[in-house]
């Protein structure tokens, strides 16, 4: 019997090159399919509340039967109070990356937690949500500017290496993204033996 399809709903291409190579080792319990929607993602400052929206909308979407999930990446300022959070995509598009680490120039701790939350559904009415979650300091840009925050963003693990400066098996091993999807690995060898 050949792997069931599992749709990943997702726009980002920096994302799902990650996800696919996260997701390698599982190509036979599953078949990795992209469905690049543009979901609406609803104002909230709960991460859970806001993936699994996210993936519900994807589901109806895709209709009833089909195995998908969605994933929500999140940039939480200790200083912050968690913000700017899910909004962090915003503040990219609108401020820039200077403009982001300026945000915090009158703030001793620049410390930051990247945060993942991923939901999946059978799309038979069972949700599941995992999270991943890597801290780490905002410093002035290094590295590609390819991928979001990535050269922003050094994490506590990478001694002294920004996100974009790793290479992608690094990041991987240590990311937000990596471990949220660890759990989920450990979910689908469950799921679909
Ligand atoms: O590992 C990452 N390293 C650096 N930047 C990242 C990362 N992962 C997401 N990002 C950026 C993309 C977007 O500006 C925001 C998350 O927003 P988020 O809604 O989750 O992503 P998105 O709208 O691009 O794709 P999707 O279609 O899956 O919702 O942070
Ligand atoms: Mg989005």
């Amino acid at each position: 019997m050949s792997a069931p399809d599992v749709v990943f709903v997702t726009g980002n291409a920096n994302k799902l090159k990650e996800v696919k190579m996260i997701l390698a080792s599982e190509s036979s319990k599953i078949n990795l399919i992209n469905e690049p929607l543009d979901l609406e993602e609803i104002q909230d400052v709960d991460l859970q509340s806001i993936a699994l929206a996210k993936c519900k909308q994807a589901s109806k979407l895709l209709g009833p039967g089909r195995p998908v999930f969605v994933e929500d990446t999140a940039l939480c300022f200790d200083s912050f109070n968690g913000l700017p959070g899910a909004y962090i995509k915003w503040f990219v598009k609108s401020m820039g990356l200077a403009g982001i680490v300026q945000m915090l120039s009158g703030f001793e701790n620049k410390g930051a937690e990247a945060i993942t939350t991923l939901t999946y559904t059978d799309g038979e009415g069972h949700f599941h949500t995992f999270q991943g979650v890597t801290h780490g300091t905002i410093v002035t840009s290094r590295g590609p500017t390819d991928f979001g925050w990535d050269s922003i963003f050094q994490p506590d693990e990478s001694h002294g290496q920004t996100y974009a400066e790793m290479d992608k098996a690094a990041k991987n091993a240590i990311s937000h993204r990596g471990r949220a999807f660890a759990e989920f690995k450990a979910f689908i060898a469950t799921e679909f033996k």
